[in-house]
């Protein structure tokens, strides 16, 4: 079954939400020119709230590797998600402590899909150029490039997500401008709807 990240949590009560709702991974955008900007803190309390169950994952864009370390042990992430044309070594030395999803954007795959086959720890994850921008991928034009167990981003939502699972196949999918009320805000009914549309592809 398709995995399922909502990203972008803000508030507490979106993570517990999230969570009940089925969500396997929330994410907590620590990259400042977000919209969705969360503190450390509420992150850490974010995942105390909701439990074993979801992962907690780190979203950081073009950000000094010891911002990055710092901030996701100040967060008690589970996992970082790494965003920008960041070296090969950075994203080796953030798998040193946490799983990665590392983002590619379709025109990088050709170059940095295989330098991340089979490592261990570090799975790829296909976004649109502007990250949390609300804009789909061409999944038809992607099939044949798109990494095995690799996840899918980029404009996902409770309308499109299973005709993207039938294209491609991810081993997960994520999502934010779609179910939110407002920048840093979920719509509880798009975060159900997209949970159940994902988890029934
Ligand atoms: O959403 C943001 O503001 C953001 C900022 C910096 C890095 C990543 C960000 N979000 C990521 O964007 C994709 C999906 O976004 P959308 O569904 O197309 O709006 C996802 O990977 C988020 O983690």
């Amino acid at each position: 079954m398709t995995r399922v990240k909502v990203c972008g949590i803000t508030i507490v009560n979106d993570a517990v939400l999230s969570a009940e709702a089925g969500a396997d991974a929330l994410g907590f955008i620590f990259a400042p020119v977000s919209r969705r900007l969360v503190s450390p803190a509420v992150a850490r309390q974010a995942g105390l709230s909701v439990g074993p169950g979801p992962a907690r994952v780190g979203v950081f864009m073009n950000q000094a590797l010891d911002e990055v370390l710092r901030t996701a042990e100040a967060a008690r992430v589970s996992a970082v998600q790494v965003h920008g044309p960041v070296s090969s070594l950075y994203v080796q030395a953030i798998s040193g402590y946490y799983p990665v999803l590392r983002v590619l954007r379709p025109a990088d795959l050709a170059a940095e899909a295989d330098v991340w086959t089979d490592v261990p720890g570090v799975t790829l994850m296909l976004d649109a150029p502007e990250p949390g921008g609300g804009i789909p991928l061409d999944w038809a034009a992607l099939k044949a490039a798109f990494p095995r167990g690799a996840w899918l981003a980029g404009g996902l939502g409770p309308a499109n997500v299973a005709e993207a699972i039938r294209h491609l196949r991810p081993a997960g999918v994520d999502a934010v401008s779609r179910l939110e009320a407002q920048a840093g805000v979920k719509e509880p009914a798009a975060v159900q709807a997209f949970i159940r549309a994902a988890k029934t592809a």
